[in-house]
């Protein structure tokens, strides 16, 4: 079990961010999602034990939470979503550091660091002032801390922040490779492709609430069919049609994106279109991505 939470709440000041929280994560990669402000670094924060929660009760790797704290920090690497390191630092001082952070003797926690950074593809760096790196090489020096003392989980915070396409693709490879070295991994992302390659499962926060735990297949599927229609204009006219029938439609450029409850038969669509003197020039079943899913789900629990 990666973590276990019983009714987790978190205020700060007035201000409420968990709301009883109760998760019971198996062991695997699994996407933290939420919009912005729906909880998810106090989270992350509180399951390291960097942060006391108000009351409920929880345990990471079977250590609980907060008496087993600095286990915890053994076990489990973070890469944090802000750059959080003294700029006149080398890579190789930084790292080693967060080893020593984790618990390592310092000499091992050296010799790792040189390990990780030839791994995370900064061995050249190594000597370098932090100060100098690009974005690229900050993410990667962030991943290399997070993985030193070779923990069983990690929690990326948002990891590809700020990458190009061709950085992020390699940061996500360095991912997927962490994975399957057998750490499990925790990715907290607003890039729903980067969860989607990355993670089996996902937990969905919004205000402070857990509203979906499970695979991703499951929340994609969600009982709903999608279909792209386009009309000759009047996809907002049809959206109105559908949406008084409590079908759910999204106009999406030049397309409408509409999402069939179950039980609905795709022919009811073009009924009504008929019924409403609507004329469609597009109708093909279209991919449910884990976008529209996300966006589904949050619209249903606004
Ligand atoms: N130290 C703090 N003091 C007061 N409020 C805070 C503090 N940290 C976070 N919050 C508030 O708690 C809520 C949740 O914040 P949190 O950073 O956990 O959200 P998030 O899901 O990680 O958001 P984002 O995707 O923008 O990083 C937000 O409304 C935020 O303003």
């Amino acid at each position: 079990m990666l973590f276990d939470l019983d009714n987790i709440h978190k205020h700060y000041g007035d201000f409420h961010a968990l709301k009883g929280v109760t998760l019971r994560v198996p062991e695997g990669s699994v996407g933290l999602l939420g919009p912005n402000g729906a909880g998810k670094s106090t989270l992350i924060k509180a399951l390291l034990g960097l942060l006391d929660f108000s009351s409920g009760s929880a345990s990471v790797l079977g250590c609980r939470l907060p008496d087993e704290a600095l286990k915890v920090r053994q076990l489990v690497g973070y890469m944090p979503e802000n750059d959080c390191y003294l700029p006149y630092m080398t890579a190789v001082q930084y790292v080693s550091f967060g080893g020593e952070l984790a618990g390592m003797p310092r000499a091992e926690a050296f010799r790792r660091a040189h390990e990780v950074l030839y791994y995370v593809g900064l061995g050249e760096a190594r000597y370098r002032q932090l100060s100098g790196f690009s974005t690229g090489m900050k993410q990667r020096v962030k991943l290399a801390q997070a993985i030193v003392q070779g923990p069983k989980l990690v929690f990326l915070d948002e990891p590809t922040n700020g990458l190009d396409p061709k950085g992020r693709d390699e940061m996500l490879e360095l991912i997927e490779d962490v994975k399957s070295r057998g750490v499990n991994v925790v990715l907290s992302s607003h890039l729903l492709p980067d969860v989607e390659r990355v993670c089996e499962s996902v937990i969905m926060l919004n205000q402070g609430e857990v509203i979906f735990q499970g695979a991703i297949d499951e929340l994609k599927s969600g009982g709903e069919a999608m279909i792209e229609i386009e009309t000759k204009d009047k996809n907002e006219a049809l959206k109105a049609v559908l949406e008084a029938e409590g079908i759910r439609a999204i106009v999406e450029g030049l397309r409408l994106k509409v999402y069939l409850p179950e039980g609905h038969e795709r022919t009811k669509v073009l009924e009504l279109a008929v019924q409403n003197d609507i004329q469609i020039r597009h109708f093909v079943p279209g991919e449910l991505t884990l976008e529209n899913a996300f966006l589904g789900l949050l619209e249903a629990n606004a």
